[in-house]
């Protein structure tokens, strides 16, 4: 097993690591440590020890470093392990993995192997970026842009809180235009989510099912500051999918064009649009208790 560890995500990563490798020495298992030392460094790691017939590549982090260990292991017969050490974490909660660090290894050594069915988003510029959790286009992607890594690691989910609403005072809204398998909608934010959950625990889209094609796509038809200021905060509250303003709906391929506004996945900055995406070429096995 290897474990790819990134020292710039989520609080207390190197006592949570070391929790979870002395569990993990505790079961005999041998378990193997090479640390990021930038912004996709995971991928290169993963897809390295995928050629040398590694088994298990765990994403010691967050859904960006998770991500970029999907991306490193797809096409390959290794298995996905999550230690879940992020901030927000959103894909550890949708596949119901545990928060501790000894029941994560736990998972690791124990658990069933499950196909996860990551997304491929296609940029203009000829760029590629596989998600696992969501992609979003518009505001949620204006705060992640902004968003200062210090911020992030002082305060945790509530750096997102305080950048959003210093994003609303200064965000135009532009809109653009979403084609979900080709039938068209103009909007001022969109989010293509593989699962039910969004920013940590909240729910952005109960009809997402585990492992089905395709996304549930939430459309956010208008824009400006006072109507994202509801929508922020009807979140927390599980409120936001009934929601006036607010469309659900589930799509093969997206695709979204117009103007350049920047576009998250994962919870990290992937581009800008024009985009299209539709569901990467294979599945890959994650482990789950
Ligand atoms: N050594 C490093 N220094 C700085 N950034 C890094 C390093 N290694 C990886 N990264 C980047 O850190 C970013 C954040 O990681 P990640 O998303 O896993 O954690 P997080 O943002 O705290 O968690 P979450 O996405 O669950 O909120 C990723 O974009 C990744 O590319």
């Amino acid at each position: 097993m290897l474990i790819v560890f990134n020292p710039a995500a989520g609080a207390r990563r190197r006592r949570r690591l070391s929790r979870a490798l002395d569990t993990l020495a505790r079961a005999g298992v041998p378990a193997r440590v090479a640390e990021t030392l930038h912004p996709g460094h995971a991928t290169l790691l993963a897809r390295q020890a995928a050629g040398e017939g590694v088994a298990l590549v765990v994403a010691a982090g967050g859904d960006g470093t998770i991500a970029e260990v999907a991306a490193g292991l797809a096409g390959s017969v290794a298995r996905l392990g999550i230690l879940p050490f992020g901030t927000a974490n959103v894909l550890a909660w949708e596949l119901g993995l545990p928060p501790r660090p000894e029941a994560a290894a736990a998972v690791l050594a124990g658990g069933r192997p499950v196909a996860l069915r990551p997304g491929l988003a296609r940029f203009g510029d000829g760029t590629q970026r596989l998600f696992v959790q969501m992609l979003g286009a518009g505001f949620d992607a204006q705060v992640v842009a902004r968003l200062d890594l210090g911020l992030k690691r002082r305060l945790g989910r509530g750096a997102y809180v305080l950048q959003g609403l210093r994003e609303l005072g200064r965000y135009p809204f532009p809109r653009f235009t979403a084609l979900l398998d080709g039938d068209a909608v103009e909007v001022a934010s969109a989010i293509v989510s593989k699962g039910r959950l969004y920013a940590g625990r909240h729910l952005l889209a109960p009809a997402a099912l585990p492992g089905e094609a395709g996304f549930q796509v939430a459309l956010f038809r208008g824009g400006g500051a006072l109507r994202a200021a509801l929508y922020g905060a009807a979140l927390p509250l599980d409120l936001l999918p009934r929601l006036p303003g607010v469309e659900l709906r589930h799509a093969l391929r997206v695709e979204m064009r117009g103007p350049a506004v920047p576009v998250q996945a994962d919870g990290d900055l992937a581009g800008a649009l024009p985009a299209a995406i539709a569901d990467a070429a294979g599945t890959i096995e994650v482990m789950l208790p």
